[in-house]
């Protein structure tokens, strides 16, 4: 566990509940069901509400490419230390930092890498080990973003918005920003007082996540209790970031996670940060009288990059939930 860096002491009290829901892509897609296609609209809309995360299967991604992803990143950890460097571009320099995810780095017990794959200048920093790395994750990042505009597109229709109104955001073809991460959690005997990752929300508008066993570890504040969420490999996890609540103005909230170690088993995840191009102006979905809820509303126009730059600079000292995104809050 060569680039670990000590833990973190915390209370890690995961309670068993039943799931979020798991969205059947397939029927979203069949267009000439029309009442099966309505009901998992619905699933989707109140699951997602109600969790900040849903789960989803029959996706397309060909299992070739979800088990290649897992075997390339098995294969990088693996490496040993010197390996992994060598492997690396520039690993632990600038390049991997710049994103503040390296926040989490030194006090939690997490392997961790965090590449970009768009805009496409940070791909030689990839791992060139093993040598398939690079082609099988861009692979598995170009089915991926695909099946986001998907789902960005039924979320939207499942809040009866405009099928556009969170895609647009996006701007196709353009300069989207996605962030790769992959991270190894090794087994810890006193998983109890030590975390993998620290409470947090992402800055994202959606995270893809998979893990690669069907084994607890990342848990999500439900009702004021830590839940473990578990999930086999062929399902994705998909998490709603801040962007996503700031889109939506409140009617989707970005979830509040963490990630415990597992005493006896190692855990690796492997997740994709879709946010639109740094530019973007987001501007909150208008809130309808039917969505009145004392939660929903209140957030006002940001630019992305904007956002993301006050998140990261402001997060590591946020210990409260999400308090930095009052930030896109009118005041
Ligand atoms: O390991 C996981 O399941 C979650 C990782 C995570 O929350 C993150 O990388 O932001
Ligand atoms: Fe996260």
């Amino acid at each position: 566990m060569e680039m670990i860096e000590g833990g973190c002491c915390a209370e890690a009290t995961p309670l068993a509940q039943d799931g979020p829901a798991t969205i059947d892509v397939a029927k979203l897609r069949d267009e000439l069901d029309k009442k099966g296609r309505a009901k998992e609209l619905t699933t989707l809309a109140t699951g997602a509400k109600e969790w900040g995360l849903f789960l989803i299967e029959n996706h397309d991604i060909p299992d070739s490419v979800l088990y290649g992803v897992q075997e390339v990143v098995k294969g990088f950890f693996r490496l040993s230390l010197d390996e992994k460097k060598a492997s690396l571009g520039s690993y632990m320099s600038k390049d991997n930092k710049e994103d503040g995810t390296n926040l989490f780095k030194t006090s939690y017990l997490v392997d961790r890498i965090a590449l970009k794959a768009a805009p496409e200048e940070g791909i030689d920093i990839w791992p060139r080990k093993p040598s398939n790395f690079r082609h099988v994750v861009k692979e598995f990042v170009d089915e991926a973003t695909r099946v986001r505009d998907e789902l960005l597109q039924a979320l939207a229709e499942a809040l009866s918005l405009e099928q556009q109104a969170f895609l647009r955001n996006f701007e196709p073809g353009k300069e989207n920003e996605v962030k790769v991460k992959a991270n190894f959690y090794p087994a810890c005997p006193s998983s109890n007082k030590v975390l993998g990752l620290p409470p947090h929300s992402d800055g994202s508008c959606l995270t893809l996540i998979m893990q690669f066993d069907d084994i607890g570890g990342l848990q999500v504040l439900k009702d004021e209790n830590w839940t473990t969420v578990s999930w086999p490999p062929n399902k994705i996890l998909v998490n709603f970031g801040d962007l996503m609540e700031i889109m939506s103005n409140g009617r989707l909230k970005s979830s509040w996670h963490r990630v415990v170690p597992q005493a006896n088993e190692e855990r690796i995840s492997f997740a994709l940060f879709y946010s639109p191009p740094s530019h973007t102006e987001i501007e909150p979905v208008t809130v309808r009288d039917e969505d009145d809820a004392a939660d929903v509303g209140g957030y006002k126009k940001v630019a992305v990059g904007e956002y993301l730059h006050h998140l990261y600079t402001t997060r590591s000292a946020a210990t409260t939930i999400k308090e930095s995104i009052m930030f896109a809050k009118v005041m």
